[in-house]
């Protein structure tokens, strides 16, 4: 019996096709040096246009039909090889690019953001997703239990129209960059996160009371950062900012009332 390959929906294959973008996207790479590491190459799309800058290029893509494909059409500096991305490790001082597909947003995300290699990550994604990735509009809990070390912007807005198939939605260009400078050690990182999950997810209406019950602040302190920052009780913890959230688990680390 032929074995079951999962078809281009189930695959999230959109493919692009608008030279603008596809041109953007190569140019946010080419403003660092290193490797380049492709997730989800398709039918080279992005691959070929970015082999064109010359750098080593490592292509993984699930789809084997693919993978053939792409293999005959690229130089030696480029290598395609079929694996998931979700297991794939992102090689020390790469620039990671992607146009994820949709389905495996959130755990390629999570995926990236917890692998140590790359240093900038270029990425196209669901326009919502994009936004509350670069916290335009209120941060996410994933966005701000990676501010510290890592910094996102959102680079612009793709039409549905630049995507064949056409998908339902506008896709957003994300960049994420490796701070030089963490604004916080790397040993607090499994600290700081775990305070900021218990921020967003504790009881309480507001976030004086979500610092206090979800995030282990003493009421005096709670207060006082609120009213600093001129934070009302309907304040939520998506509206915290980067440089308050690391002030906020300092003081949750002091403890003092
Ligand atoms: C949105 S398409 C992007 C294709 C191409 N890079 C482009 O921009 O036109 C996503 C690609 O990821 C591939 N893909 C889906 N799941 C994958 C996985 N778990 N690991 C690796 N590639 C995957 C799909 O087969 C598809 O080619």
């Amino acid at each position: 019996m032929p074995r079951h390959l999962p078809g281009a929906h189930e695959l999230g294959q959109n493919f692009l096709r608008d030279r603008r973008t596809i041109d953007r996207i190569v140019d946010l790479v080419a403003r660092a040096d290193g490797d380049i590491v492709e997730w989800g190459a398709g039918d080279g799309a992005l691959t070929l246009p970015l082999s064109a800058l010359g750098r080593p290029l490592e292509a993984v893509e699930i789809d084997p039909r693919a993978v053939r494909a792409l293999t005959r059409r690229v130089g030696a500096h480029v290598t395609v090889r079929r694996g998931d991305i979700l297991r794939h490790a992102p090689t020390p001082g790469s620039t990671l690019v992607s146009n994820l597909p949709y389905h495996l947003t959130t755990p390629a995300l999570r995926h990236l953001l917890r692998s140590d290699g790359w240093s900038r990550a270029v990425l196209v994604t669901q326009w919502e997703v994009a936004r509350k990735r670069a916290g335009v509009g209120g941060a996410t809990m994933m966005t701000a239990q990676w501010w510290p070390w890592v910094e996102t912007t959102l680079e612009g807005r793709i039409p549905a129209s630049a995507f064949r198939p056409r998908p339902a939605v506008d896709s957003g260009l994300l960049l994420l960059e490796r701070r030089r400078e963490p604004h916080l050690a790397r040993r607090d990182r499994r600290a700081y996160q775990q305070f900021v999950r218990g921020v967003f997810t504790g009881p309480g209406r507001g976030l004086e009371q979500m610092l206090r019950r979800g995030g282990g602040l003493p009421a005096g302190a709670a207060r006082r950062f609120c009213d600093r920052h001129g934070y009302s009780p309907r304040t939520l913890p998506r509206d915290v900012v980067l440089a308050q959230w690391v002030e906020a688990f300092e003081l949750s680390r002091t403890r003092t009332g």
